[in-house]
């Protein structure tokens, strides 16, 4: 089933077209990486699909429903979650509270339904033991969990991940990717931007490469990292030609889903 269906979408700042018309499909299920130069649209895509931003043009469907006239709350009741690039947790907040205001304000959840769902989130992103502790006392790689955490307390059936890899040392990165890897194996179907190529292909069943609003490459990452003008235009400016070749050797998706 398509879980996502972007159809001709256009988007511009004033006279800054920056999506000048993309197309996407996404399966339930499926788990995207999207890449791409600076610039090159992938935050105001995301904007676009969870309502934050309105497209010029186009359409965009949820499920088969047509969402293109619904703001971003009514598009997170439908479903859809997204992170940030730089956490945005509210600090004078415990980490409980946190995911209950997500639960509540995000997804429309009341009473004991609410407090249920922000306690699962704290249990899958493990952080079920600091619920009663600040978010501003959390390490960086807690606050990304918290960030999973309010977005999966909303219950998404899609979500929309910004460069939440971001700052994180190699370890770190790798226990990042396994709770990611778990909640898209839960069911919940992964859209994922990140500039650590390495980390992303090594999860993601499919790639897709935007360049200036446009869809350059869409496809296996193995394949499509093989593609030269992806290896020039992105991973050229990014890695040195062996840093290249063993990123390409370890997209496929194995590793951390055993
Ligand atoms: N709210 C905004 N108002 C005006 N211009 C914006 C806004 N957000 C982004 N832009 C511009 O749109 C273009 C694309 O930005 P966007 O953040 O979508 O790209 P990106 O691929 O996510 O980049 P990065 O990898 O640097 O995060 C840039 O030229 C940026 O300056």
């Amino acid at each position: 089933m398509m879980i996502l269906e972007m159809g001709d979408i256009r988007k511009a700042y004033g006279k800054n077209v920056v999506i000048p018309g993309l197309s996407l499909t996404v399966n339930e299920g499926e788990f995207v990486g999207v890449i791409g130069p600076n610039g090159a649209g992938k935050s105001t895509l995301f904007g676009v699909i969870s309502g934050e931003h309105v497209a010029d043009s186009g359409s965009i469907q949820m499920a088969g429903e047509d969402i293109s006239g619904l703001d971003a709350a009514a598009r997170c009741h439908r479903g859809i979650a997204r992170t940030f690039q730089i956490p945005q947790p509210f600090l004078g907040l415990s980490v409980y509270e946190n995911t209950l205001v997500s639960a509540t304000f995000g997804a429309g959840l009341h009473g004991d339904e609410a407090r249920e769902s922000a306690r699962a989130a704290l249990l899958k992103t493990g952080l079920l033991k600091l619920a009663n502790n600040g978010a501003d006392s959390l390490t960086l790689l807690q606050r990304k969990r918290l960030e999973l955490a309010r977005a999966i307390a909303t219950q998404p059936r899609l979500l929309l991940l910004d460069e939440v890899a971001g700052g994180l040392t190699d370890a770190e990165v790798g226990e990042l990717l396994e709770l990611i890897v778990s909640i898209n194996q839960s069911g919940v179907t992964v859209l994922w931007i990140e500039h650590l190529v390495h980390a992303l292909v090594s999860v993601a069943e499919r790639l897709v490469v935007l360049a200036e609003g446009r869809i350059v490459a869409d496809g296996i990452p193995k394949e499509v990292l093989d593609v030269p003008a992806v290896r020039e235009t992105y991973l050229g400016s990014d890695l040195e030609d062996e840093e290249a070749d063993a990123v390409v050797a370890q997209a496929g998706g194995d590793d951390v889903r055993g």
